[in-house]
């Protein structure tokens, strides 16, 4: 199994980060000032994301990444690919995404006056009191939803992705850095426009492990969400989401081609 995408997506998804993370610091209200947490989650989660992506590419098609370029594969088997990914990186994502709403929550309660104290004192001690309160499984809760927003938005990132790459690149011919940048871009903003709604159902079940249970089951929470709330609940966020991924995909793109097409 070749590894150097693995390698690129762990990289190009740490360079990425960087970027976001002015984005991440106004979205959790200061509380992931340092980067060793993001860094240490979402480096890994893009090694996997991106190495699995290429590596089904590779099962379906039997071309590598270089050999791509002179022979496309279809949009459908990039789509599946994609899916193929997003499944895999929920699933390592889940407990890191877990603990990244619990603690913004709780700064989110903590601006009030006179609210006690916070209950995690950071990272790694909100992963040991999950695990302690809540089981080893309590560190998946919302992994499903997580699963469900990833699978179906990751295939149309690699499709934006390669669609746009394709439609402004000549035949048999590599991107141009621009192209790779615009096109890493609008795939990132398009899966984020797609993954906002279940971004948002997942992230009130991930809550719905702290005291008495709100809600049975995703299809409650949403039913329950649009009652309470209206149809605006889906889309909270989207305008910050969108506005981060641009930046943050079209740099991790444009390092993955690059490490991928240095080393190859
Ligand atoms: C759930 N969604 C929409 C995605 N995972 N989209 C792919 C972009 C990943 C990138 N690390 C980012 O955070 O924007």
């Amino acid at each position: 199994m070749p590894v150097e995408e693995f390698m690129a997506g762990w990289i190009s998804g740490a360079l990425g980060l960087v970027l976001g993370h002015p984005f991440d610091t106004v979205k959790l209200l200061g509380f992931f000032k340092g980067m060793s947490f993001p860094i240490a989650s979402i480096a890994v989660v893009n090694s996997v994301l991106f190495g699995v992506y290429s590596n089904t590419l590779l099962a379906l098609t039997a071309t590598s990444h270089q050999e791509r370029r002179a022979q496309p594969p279809s949009y459908t088997h990039v789509f599946v690919a994609g899916c193929t990914g997003g499944v895999l990186q929920a699933y390592c994502l889940a407990p890191f995404d877990l603990i990244k709403v619990r603690l913004q929550n709780q700064t989110e309660s903590r601006v009030q006056p006179g609210s006690p104290q916070p209950r995690y004192r950071g990272p790694v001690h909100c992963a040991a009191t999950i695990f302690q309160e809540e089981g080893p499984r309590g560190l998946f809760r919302g992994a499903w939803t997580l699963m469900l927003r990833d699978t179906p938005t990751l295939g149309i990132y690699f499709v934006t992705y390669e669609g746009l790459c394709r439609q402004y690149t000549p035949e048999g011919q590599n991107p141009s850095s621009a192209t790779v940048l615009v096109a890493g871009g609008f795939a990132g903003i398009a899966s984020w426009v797609t993954a906002t709604p279940l971004d948002v159902i997942k992230s009130r079940m991930q809550m719905d492990g702290l005291g008495p249970k709100a809600y049975h089951g995703l299809l409650d929470c949403m039913v329950s969400s649009f009652r309470q709330e209206g149809l605006g609940v889906f889309f909270r966020g989207l305008t910050i989401n969108s506005a981060r991924a641009f930046p943050v995909n079209a740099v991790t793109f444009l390092s993955y081609e690059y490490f991928l097409y240095s080393w190859g």
